[in-house]
């Protein structure tokens, strides 16, 4: 029997047989690349929590100490330099990295620095999980930036040119789709791990290199173009849109969340354990409703999507803004039970709305708005600008937090407004 053929108006046609097998390569690299990352974003908010973690890695005064007996403000326990580093120099070794990838990826093509983002990975592994001092750890954690950086750059680009147009939308996301899973699974396993005295987080780390080994071959094919172009007057739209829809990302405060809910949430007056669960929730939200990003894409269009997720984004972080901007006037500034519920609610519909617009179309948008010739030159900018903000709130927002308090997510409303004038 002869295979089905599918076409849209004026498109060329697409077989049927040819278009699943397409989209199951797509979704192996999306998972490749995307695991890895998130399980990279989800870890670190886990052992910023975990004592045996502070205790080891953050000598006197330690976060340790300060978290248990200190009777400083509760926004503040937190607020160290080092513990924020941990986190930060990850994104940092990844704004680098990805544009010695750009530069990889245009001279030998997409599977190479795919392979070389798995090296770096398992390196990565290695120093993190068998880690005696902060000095192995941070590497460790560079070394996984490197690996996020080649990764980034490559994945989203092949899945943009293999994709067949119609379902375009939808398998980019897929990479997306995967960050929340790995994100989801590393909040898993924290919250798994934060019981196993005293190398509990040696597992979060250990685990990685299951994946990486799974995910070392992989293929893809080259484009070849110098970022020169791109700094003709003609490439500037696309570059600027690229960049911004990766900045403003950022901005909404979504790694705030990701990196340090456990942090917030006890801060807020939740318990150690109830801290991690209610981060597993959030990733959960942050997995389902990647899925009515993939499902609407295609559909309703990159632009209502956007528009819409920065109504809600605005709305939620107004409204935690105003909860414990009044629960400041309290002596503990703990909230009540119901309140903290009220807040996790918030902080899910707040997550929900990034994860189906923002979340997967800042990869998306830049990965298709760009002419051949420039193309992973562009995407280089818009991984880097990923990087370079996420580095920023890694490494900004515990002293933010501690200073601005309930201030923080009124600075993110207002970023808010102004990427829904930008869109
Ligand atoms: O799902 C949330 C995650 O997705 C990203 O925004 C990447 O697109 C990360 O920076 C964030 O941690």
């Amino acid at each position: 029997m002869a295979p089905a053929i599918v076409a849209g108006k004026g498109e060329m046609p697409e077989f049927e047989g040819r278009t699943i097998y397409v989209a199951v390569i797509c979704v192996i690299i999306a998972a490749f690349g995307g695991l890895m990352f998130g399980y990279d974003i989800g870890i670190s908010d886990g052992v910023t929590v975990m004592d045996d973690f502070l205790k080891k890695f953050f000598p006197r005064p330690t976060v340790y100490e300060r978290k248990q007996y200190g009777h400083e403000n509760n926004y503040c326990k937190y607020d160290n330099q080092y513990l924020q580093l941990f986190t930060s120099s990850l994104y940092l070794a990844a704004l680098v990295a990805s544009f010695i990838a750009s530069m990889v990826c245009s001279k030998t093509g997409r599977k190479p620095t795919m392979q070389i983002a798995s090296l770096f990975f398992l390196l990565g592994v290695f120093l993190t999980a068998g880690g005696t001092n902060i000095e192995m750890v941070i590497i460790g954690r560079i070394l996984h930036g490197c690996g996020v950086g080649f990764g980034n750059q490559a994945v989203p680009l092949f899945l943009s040119e293999l994709a067949p147009t119609k379902i375009r939308g939808a398998l980019n996301i897929c990479f997306q789709l995967f960050i929340t899973i790995g994100i989801l699974i590393a909040n898993l396993v924290n919250y798994w791990a934060s019981n196993i005295h005293p190398n509990g987080w040696r597992f979060l780390w250990a685990l990685q290199e299951f994946d990486s080994i799974v995910n070392a071959c992989e293929m893809a094919r080259q484009v070849k173009q110098p970022f020169k172009k791109l700094m003709e007057p003609a490439s500037r739209p696309p570059l600027v849109i690229a960049i911004m829809l990766q900045v403003f990302q950022q901005f909404t405060g979504i790694n705030a969340i990701m990196f340090y809910a456990p942090v917030l949430f006890q801060t807020v007056g939740f318990g150690s354990d109830a801290a991690l669960l209610s981060a597993v929730i959030t990733g959960a939200i942050n997995v389902l409703s990647t899925f009515v990003s993939i499902y609407l894409v295609d559909k309703a269009g990159r632009k209502i999507l956007l528009l819409q997720a920065c109504v809600q984004m605005l709305l939620t972080q107004g409204i935690i803004g105003g909860i414990l901007m009044k629960n400041l006037k309290t002596t503990d500034s703990y909230l009540s039970h119901g309140e903290v519920m009220f807040v996790v609610i918030l902080v899910c519909l707040f997550v929900m709305g990034l994860a189906w617009s923002w979340g997967s179309l800042g990869w998306l948008i830049p990965s298709e708005i760009f002419p051949l010739e420039t193309r992973t030159a562009g995407f280089a900018f818009a991984v880097s600008s990923n990087m370079l903000f996420t580095f920023i709130i890694a490494q900004a927002f515990l002293s933010m937090l501690c200073h601005m308090q309930a201030g923080i997510f009124f600075f993110f409303a207002a970023w808010i407004v102004v990427m829904g004038l930008f869109t």
